[in-house]
């Protein structure tokens, strides 16, 4: 009988997770029998060399993409049992995207696209939710910003709009793909700096897609893949010692 008990400490998890692409003949497989949990009120970042697997996983564990086996779980919910639209409104509710290429609306102004998973969701936010988003804009310091389009904004301030939509529904998990990708490296210390305090101060569990060492390095753990494997998981570690442990991966493959 399987065991399908959770975890309380893991808001996500996956077992025995793998993903191939392609028609049979011609397969790639891009996640072979992975399992991992993301610890709640963690900063997680996934590393590994391009093609180890990082986005392909990210993608199923949010919902976008589907596995070709295994489970994966958002809570206790079971969510590759989920059909199209069940799987839209649990990650609208409970899942949180930041992207490199920051992904706001043009023709929004930044309150707007703050309030846009409300939006989304058909409601507008409680008088609590109201205040919450308050201390976001005021802690992103987006409050002389609000009815601004994105374009008027630097790329810093445009990933602060995207933290905050991300932030603004308190979603069990928010996951950023290379959210510094776009950024210099002052703007990229900053908005790790607001990762990690999002983390810290409100207990936000955020899963970092990353091949930054110095981005990784703002995180409370680190999980490495290669080859669609996970291959280590080591707590906090400075930017010189995941980049030398990279290295000594890409030395060993
Ligand atoms: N839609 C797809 N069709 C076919 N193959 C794919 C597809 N998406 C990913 N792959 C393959 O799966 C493997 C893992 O890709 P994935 O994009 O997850 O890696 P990654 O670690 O995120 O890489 P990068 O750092 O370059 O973004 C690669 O071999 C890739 O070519």
């Amino acid at each position: 009988m399987e065991n399908t008990s959770t975890d309380p400490g893991l808001v996500a998890r996956v077992e025995s997770l793998s993903k191939s692409y392609g028609t049979a003949g011609n397969t790639v497989s891009a996640l072979s029998e992975v399992s991992l949990g993301i610890r709640r009120g963690e900063f997680t970042a996934i590393m590994g060399p391009s093609g180890s697997g990082k986005s392909t996983l990210m993608h199923i564990m949010a919902g976008l993409d589907s596995a070709s086996s295994g489970r994966v779980y958002l809570g206790d919910t079971d969510i590759t049992s989920l059909d199209d639209s069940a799987l839209t409104i649990l990650r609208r509710r409970r899942i949180g995207f930041v992207f490199q290429s920051f992904n706001l609306v043009p023709t929004l102004d930044i309150e707007g696209n703050i309030l846009l998973p409300f939006e989304l969701d058909g409601r507008k936010p409680s008088t609590q939710e109201r205040s919450w988003i308050d201390q976001l804009i005021t802690s992103l310091g987006l409050r002389d910003r609000l009815g601004h389009r994105p374009h008027e904004l630097s790329g810093g301030q445009q990933q602060r709009v995207a933290i905050a939509r991300a932030l603004a529904t308190r979603p069990d998990l928010v996951f950023a793909d290379e959210p510094t990708g776009n950024l210099d490296s002052r703007t990229s210390r900053e908005v790790l700096t607001l990762l990690a305090t999002a983390s810290k101060e409100y207990g936000q569990s955020i899963a970092m897609v990353t091949h930054d060492p110095i981005a990784a390095s703002y995180a409370d753990r680190i999980l490495f893949l290669a080859d669609g494997r996970v291959v280590d998981d080591r707590a906090r570690s400075s930017a010189e010692d995941i980049s030398s442990y990279m290295l000594g991966m890409e030395q060993r493959a």
